[in-house]
């Protein structure tokens, strides 16, 4: 068992010594259960941690001066549209990704680490019923869509597929994820195919950069952003699974899209023709108010810009034919090859910057009373360089909200990725 002391000296290091202040009063059990936590914190990566956040957020708001200078859009030819291009090119697209599917060699993973703040609920989103008629969850909706592209795949070919399910949860989503895949049976699909893997978790920072405690024997903690997936794939060998399988290409995207066309053959094909290790679906924007991330090079990097970090101004920016000049919305469903999350995983990794969220997050003050406030610092914002990665795009027509479908579009090598973001309620 970790001594006090000990770890009072590794917190010492960290300049986060604070965290041990109710510790004598502690019963002998819950004390031995926060000297162990804090143990398990590193107290170099601890520090840096919290001196990020404080210099993160000593910055002042707003998009990061200079940066519209170094900003263009994405050069037309690496940009595939399903929506604008001939039927015969789509079909292709179509055919490629359901070949790919009935190889088995198309995964889908599920990014549902996320505590659902913004949403307002206590419980994983997935969980979360839209109020549909059927009164179907968002997990069962997915669940049901890849049951039909497996069965479409399969008739298509006359062989039988599957698709593996890889869920990223965290320590609050994972275990009441699992307990209502078990009450649902499932959604009857194979067990054998619904991976669910945990990612790792981050202390929470307040804005001066101080670790706080949820509880007097509890650090507080928020899972580590979703640039957290890679040190997730390879804590729990992800990859390894991936390639037991006979997997190539994975889809990721994220638990609040109702629309989700998961494994989207159009958007699967689009880009195993053009030969991309990464992509990006994205739709058009409604507007330039509109909250979403927008595929861009930056210095000549295709990447997602939040919509946090560019200017009312350059949001504003028009074309010669006069729609939106970044106009690529990031709805968070991306293409990768196995190969390119290798290269990720055990090159690129350690380069992630990591972005700061605000959140309320409760924790006990000085005097040990329990508050909500508190700045949670997390790890977001995936970085990539690639051969090529690439992109889809369709608008509804005639509606105001933008609709997740295929398109298409390579970009180049890539930079800041998919992971990081902001809410998108688009639903026609
Ligand atoms: C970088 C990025 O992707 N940003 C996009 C993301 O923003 P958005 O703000 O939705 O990004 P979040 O990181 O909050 O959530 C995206 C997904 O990641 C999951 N999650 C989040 C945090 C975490 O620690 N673990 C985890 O698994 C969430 O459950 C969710 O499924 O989607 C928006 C559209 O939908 C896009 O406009 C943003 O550009």
């Amino acid at each position: 068992m970790a001594s006090e002391r000990d770890v009072r000296a590794r917190l010492q290091r960290a300049g986060q010594e604070h965290l041990l202040r109710f510790c004598a009063e502690l019963a002998p059990g819950p004390r031995a259960a926060l000297l162990a936590e804090l143990e398990a914190l590193e107290p170099e990566a601890l520090r840096e941690h919290c001196q990020r956040a404080a210099a993160a957020c000593a910055c002042p708001p707003g998009p990061e001066p200079g940066l519209a200078a170094r900003l263009r859009p994405l050069p037309p030819e690496r940009v595939g549209s399903a929506s604008r291009c001939d039927p015969e090119t789509r079909r292709l697209w179509e055919e490629e990704g359901f070949h790919q599917i009935a190889l088995s060699k198309v995964a889908v993973l599920l990014l549902a680490g996320g505590q659902g703040t913004r949403l307002g609920v206590t419980y994983p989103k997935g969980m979360y019923q839209v109020g549909l008629p059927s009164g179907k969850s968002l997990y069962q909706l997915q669940a049901e869509r890849i049951r039909r592209v497996e069965q479409l795949a399969s008739e298509r070919s006359g062989t039988q597929c599957a698709i593996p399910w890889y869920i990223m949860t965290s320590e609050f989503t994972l275990e009441p994820t699992a307990r209502f895949f078990k009450e649902h049976d499932f959604f009857h699909l194979d067990p054998n195919n619904v991976i669910m893997f945990e990612q790792r978790m981050l202390p929470a920072v307040t804005f001066d950069g101080r670790a706080i405690l949820e509880k007097k024997d509890k650090v507080a903690m928020a899972p580590d952003g979703n640039g957290g997936l890679y040190r997730a794939l390879s804590d729990h060998q992800i990859l390894e699974d991936m390639e037991r399988r006979g997997v190539e290409f994975v889809h990721v995207y994220c638990v609040d899209n109702i629309l989700v066309r998961l494994a989207d053959p159009v958007f699967v094909g689009f880009c195993v023709l053009r030969g991309a290790d990464c992509g990006a679906k994205v739709v058009e924007k409604a507007s330039p108010e509109e909250p979403v991330g927008v595929v861009c090079q930056v210095d000549g990097v295709p990447q997602v810009v939040e919509y946090s970090e560019i200017s009312p101004e350059t949001a504003r920016l028009r074309g010669p034919d006069g729609s939106l000049l970044y106009h690529l919305g990031n709805i968070c469903n991306h293409f990768f090859t196995r190969g390119f999350l290798r290269a990720v995983v055990s090159e690129f990794e350690p380069l992630l910057k990591p972005h700061v969220a605000v959140k309320k997050v409760p924790y006990v003050d000085e005097e040990g009373n329990l508050e909500l406030r508190g700045l949670r610092s997390v790890s977001g914002g995936g970085v990539f360089s690639s051969e090529e990665c690439c992109l889809g795009c369709r608008r509804q027509p005639h509606h105001d909200s933008a609709r997740p479908a295929p398109a298409a579009l390579p970009l180049g090598p890539a930079g800041r990725g998919p992971l990081s973001g902001r809410v998108w309620g688009a639903a026609p």
